[in-house]
């Protein structure tokens, strides 16, 4: 049995549309003119326990509508969820005992308390066992260095600390599913490399199921085995991330430095799609050639100064695809 069920997800939201001027505001008072907007529009997906999932898309799509929705804080307008079996919406309290959720946006934790005193709020909360609880931190100490500023007082963590803070409360009752809401946004590449070394130990670890949403292309380049790519409430692709980069971005470039000017041989499976001075760009399929045999065939008719291989840009071809469904 999946993890987590989506069926034919629907959430509406009723928005009023202003209208301009003071008599239009004055009409908007008296009869509003009310519209329907679809920020979820007919999902169906089934996450297995043990994946990591990128669920990505552009601004707007409709990602934060279906973690609120999968987390219980809203309600679907039609279809139904499953998060271990039971429905966020009735089952409330028990699937959020199976629950971690972190947005990077904002934290959970309590301003005014230092980080540990948070931690042991929540293990009282959650009236975890002091063996477990002792495991944990331990665990977590060991890679997201938390040590350092537990004794810190919330408001006064940097917005990194704070990441790992929030990170780190997400675990203290050991949770089944992990829902992560851009959680590297505004870090360096130094605390974007501690969370995602978190999440990759609690996935292996723990056998933590992930799902998370983010703009970070390297955050799903590094964590996740499958992606869903939503655009406008609707799934627009779903599979391995090497699946879903072949049919989005099938091409690569070889960027070739010339140490003369001469006459550019054609190639059966490439072709010059650029040429600045002495430097030129092959486009070749993935598909049809490797990078190696194409550099062997082309050094031999070319004087080649340095060359370079161009992987394909996920988010242009992402954003390729938003644009021709959008
Ligand atoms: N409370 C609300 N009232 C009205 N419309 C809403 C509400 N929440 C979301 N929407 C609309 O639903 C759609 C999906 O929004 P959502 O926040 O889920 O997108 P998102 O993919 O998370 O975007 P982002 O990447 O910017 O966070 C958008 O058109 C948004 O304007």
């Amino acid at each position: 049995m999946a993890i987590i069920e989506v069926k034919d997800l629907v959430k509406e939201f009723v928005v009023v549309r202003k209208k301009t001027g003071l008599a239009g505001a004055l009409r908007s008072l008296v009869v509003p003119d009310k519209k329907i907007v679809r920020g979820v529009d007919g999902l169906s997906f089934d996450i297995e326990q043990g994946d990591i999932v990128g669920y990505i898309g552009p601004n707007g799509a409709g990602k934060s509508t279906t973690i609120k929705m999968m987390t219980g804080i809203l309600h679907p307008t039609e279809g139904s969820i499953r998060v271990c079996g039971l429905s966020p919406q009735q089952d409330r309290k028990a699937v959020v005992r199976q629950l971690g959720v972190v947005f990077g946006q904002r934290t959970q934790l309590y301003w005014d308390l230092r980080l540990g005193e948070t931690f042991e709020l929540l293990k009282r909360i959650y009236r975890i066992e002091d063996k477990r609880y002792k495991e944990t931190l331990d665990m977590l100490n060991e890679v997201l260095r938390i040590q350092d500023f537990i004794d810190t007082p919330v408001r006064q963590l940097s917005l990194g600390q704070r990441m790992r803070g929030d990170l780190a409360a997400s675990m203290i009752h050991d949770p089944t599913v992990l829902f992560l809401d851009e959680p590297t946004i505004g870090l360096d590449a130094d605390a974007k490399h501690a969370i995602r070394q978190f999440i990759l130990t609690m996935n292996r670890e723990r056998k933590m199921t992930v799902v998370l949403t983010t703009h970070d292309l390297d955050d799903v380049e590094q964590l996740c085995s499958r992606l869903l790519v939503v655009n406008h409430g609707k799934i627009v692709e779903d599979g391995p991330l090497d699946d879903i980069v072949g049919k989005l971005a099938p091409h690569r470039l070889l960027v070739i430095e010339l140490s003369k000017m001469v006459k550019l041989p054609e190639h059966a499976h490439a072709k010059v799609v650029r040429q600045d001075g002495l430097k030129v760009w092959y486009q070749f399929a993935k598909s049809g050639i490797t990078a190696a045999d194409l550099i062997a065939d082309l050094s031999g008719r070319l004087p080649i100064r340095d060359l370079s291989v161009q992987e394909p840009d996920i988010e242009d071809a992402i954003r390729e695809v938003y644009r021709t469904t959008g």
